[in-house]
């Protein structure tokens, strides 16, 4: 998974492809720069650093963070394990080799009116592929979640202060469970204090994501505590880079 590009670019522009929903033909673009990182420990990810003197002591913070994330991520699934009655020392089993992506976001600064046709915006609706996400976020907002129980109804999530965590359930998450918990669909746009298609000017936002993935050779066949007579199966068994890599072409077929 080496991608090519120089070593002192610290951001680089990633667009998603559209959300399913939209035609091929149509083109969202999503104003944003994003670096990921890998695990330190990952044999698969060649991490591009900015050299040390460049941006003294970002390596560490970035390895240190990420050591953070991924023993809370284990607490995580060991407590939402006890509380779905299933075995957390397997849930966990399945998460152990810290295959996870680490994201730092910047959304530059932008006209409201460069949004306000739908054809640009922050970050499209989506659900990430992972288990869980650990979201972090400034006080600048625009993240907005699908309520589950009002399809098309998105609410607006706010952080109290950047320390405070955002979880949100992902795609492997719901196969593991047969969708007893559903990923949440959220996406980035304009921040409550903006009118749309106003003159004003969308303040840039920060923010950081830990994507909770399982093993990449784990299976995402639901756990058998979900498979009853009134919920019968919904997933076929596959691994989850196998499904990674298909949810990828998906996004950009
Ligand atoms: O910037 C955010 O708050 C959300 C980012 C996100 O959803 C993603 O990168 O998958
Ligand atoms: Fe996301």
């Amino acid at each position: 998974m080496r991608r090519d590009f120089p070593r002192d670019v610290l951001f680089v522009t990633l667009r998603y492809s559209t959300p399913s929903h939209y035609s091929a033909r149509d083109v969202l673009r999503q104003i944003q720069e994003t670096v990921d990182f890998g695990s330190p420990r990952d044999e698969l990810v060649d991490n591009i650093w900015v050299p040390e003197e460049k941006l003294p002591g970002f390596r560490k913070f970035i390895e240190d963070f990420y050591e953070t994330c991924f023993k809370l991520e284990l607490e995580i699934l060991a407590a939402l394990a006890r509380a779905l009655g299933v075995d957390e020392d397997h849930m966990v089993s399945l998460h152990n080799k810290a295959e996870n992506e680490f994201r730092i976001l910047h959304y530059p600064e932008v006209p409201a009116s460069e949004l306000a046709d739908g054809t640009a915006t922050r970050i499209a609706e989506h659900t990430d592929f992972g288990s869980i996400t650990m979201l972090f976020q400034d006080s600048v907002g625009g993240l907005q979640v699908e309520d589950q129980q009002n399809p098309g109804v998105f609410r607006g999530i706010e952080s109290a202060d950047k320390t405070e965590i955002i979880l949100n359930i992902g795609d492997s998450m719901q196969r593991l469970t047969n969708d007893t918990f559903r990923a949440a669909c959220h996406r980035v746009t304009y921040p409550p204090s903006v009118k749309v298609g106003s003159e004003a000017v969308i303040p840039e936002r920060y923010s950081i994501a830990y994507f909770a993935k399982p093993n990449r050779s784990a299976s995402l066949f639901p756990f058998k505590e979900f498979i009853t007579p009134s919920t019968p199966c919904r997933y076929e068994d596959i691994n989850a880079w196998d499904f990674q890599n298909l949810r990828i072409s998906r996004l950009f077929k």
